[in-house]
């Protein structure tokens, strides 16, 4: 029986988790649960999952679902302190990192500083500070394991390799809803159209993360730390189909994947139960019904923001935190009708272009350059916003 911490049960790759776990009961225990603002679904979850101690953002949201509960409230906690305990409970096997933002990354190191195994959906805590989790995995023996489709596929292409054989990651991506968009036409999109991805349903942020592309680059930063691989041998393919979830070459010519059907289940399985699979009810790939499996270059003109994180991460310190935290800042904005689309990009830039790096040594300079990079990115926000570029 393993037992699961799973920090954003709320979130989409929280529910998919708890579906699994209510599918394998003999398998996992739901030790603790994190939620940011839906109490009700909490609630929920709590009465089916019977954790022993959950977490919300506000003391006031923990005091109203004491009082929906009653006799039946298991330990509830707020803030980061509530975050961070439920990451780190002793009886605790592996957490799930589900939480979506930068807000993920405290609770995540936590969890890893405790000793325990991360099944890791949170790319932010990579993107943010990957030396520093990778350094803090390597010392004290934990095991990460990617829950990101591309990263999920990556590592099985890599089960049984060596790395020094690998030439290229190839990771994929779907192209968003504005794959075949002109740029002029970019300009007005609305956050509806944004958010509806052509083949995955996920919660806002990252949907408007694939649509920019950023969610590619926050991807490329991933990739670069969980598989120790510098940037210029991580590829991107568009992909629309979804199909192939990412491939690894290899340097005798060989090229590796995974296929699957675009559903989140089965990566956050496998990280669940690595190295074993759990037979999920899911639908097969039927192959002979596909088509067209298509492969092309992106459009770094209509997509900058893909190029930005390139930058950063050629930058190094602190400028991927610098560029996360602006990402999230303009995706709020944009989200709120403050902002149009392409200006996401702008404000990524702006911010970035106005960061001195400093080195990584400490969580504390992540959290600082956040911090600055949020503020820099907000008043870049209101000043477009006030600029009259509006649609
Ligand atoms: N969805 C997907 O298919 C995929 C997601 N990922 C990554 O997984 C992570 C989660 O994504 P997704 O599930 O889509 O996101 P959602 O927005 O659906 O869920 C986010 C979760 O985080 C909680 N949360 C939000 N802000 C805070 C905060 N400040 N403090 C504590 N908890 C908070 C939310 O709580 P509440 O809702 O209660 O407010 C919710 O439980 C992201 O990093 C994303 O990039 C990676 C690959 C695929
Ligand atoms: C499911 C998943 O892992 C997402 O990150 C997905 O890959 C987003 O699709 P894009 O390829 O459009 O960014
Ligand atoms: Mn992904």
């Amino acid at each position: 029986m393993k037992k699961l911490g799973i920090l954003g049960s709320t979130g989409s790759i929280g529910v998919s988790t708890l579906e699994i776990v209510a599918d394998f009961p003999d398998q996992f225990e739901v030790v603790t649960l994190t939620a940011g603002n839906n109490l009700t679904r909490l609630e929920e979850q709590i009465r089916r999952f019977r954790p022993k101690m959950v977490a919300v953002i506000s003391p006031e949201g923990a005091e109203t679902l004491r009082r929906r509960l009653g006799a039946d409230a298991p330990e509830i906690l707020s803030g980061v302190e509530g975050l961070v305990a439920c990451a780190c409970d002793p009886d605790i096997d592996m957490i799930v990192s589900a939480i979506v933002g930068a807000a993920g990354l405290v609770p995540t190191m936590a969890a890893i500083e405790s000793g325990k195994d991360v099944a890791l959906a949170n790319k932010e805590t990579l993107v943010t500070a990957g030396p520093l989790v990778t350094a803090a995995v390597k010392r004290l023996g934990v095991r990460l394991f990617p829950v990101d489709s591309e990263h999920s596929a990556i590592f099985q292409s890599m089960e049984g390799h060596r790395m020094d054989n690998v030439r290229r990651l190839i990771l994929t991506a779907s192209g968003g809803p504005f794959r075949n968009r002109p740029l002029a036409e970019m300009r007005c999109v609305t956050p509806a159209d944004a958010l509806a991805h052509p083949n995955w349903s996920m919660g806002r942020k990252i949907s408007i993360d694939s649509a920019t592309m950023m969610n590619k680059g926050l991807e490329v930063i991933e990739a670069r730390w969980l598989f120790d691989v510098l940037p210029e041998r991580i590829a991107v393919h568009i992909h629309p189909q979804s199909i192939v979830h990412s491939l690894v070459e290899y340097i005798d010519g060989a090229v590796i994947a995974q296929l699957g059907i675009p559903d989140m289940k089965t990566p956050i399985a496998y990280a669940l139960s690595h190295p074993h699979r759990l037979p999920l009810n899911l639908p097969p790939l039927d192959l002979c019904g596909l088509r067209n499996l298509t492969f092309d270059e992106p459009d770094l003109e209509r997509f900058p923001c893909l190029g930005l994180a390139y930058e950063a991460l050629a930058m190094g310190g602190t400028a991927p935190a610098v560029l996360n935290a602006a990402n999230e800042v303009a995706v709020e904005a944009f989200l709120n009708g403050e902002i149009p689309f392409l200006e996401i990009a702008s404000v990524i830039r702006a911010t970035l272009a106005g960061h001195e790096v400093k080195n990584l040594e400490h969580i504390d300079e992540v959290l600082r350059a956040d911090l600055w990079a949020r503020k820099q990115a907000r008043q870049v926000a209101v000043k477009i916003a006030g600029g009259g570029q509006a649609c």
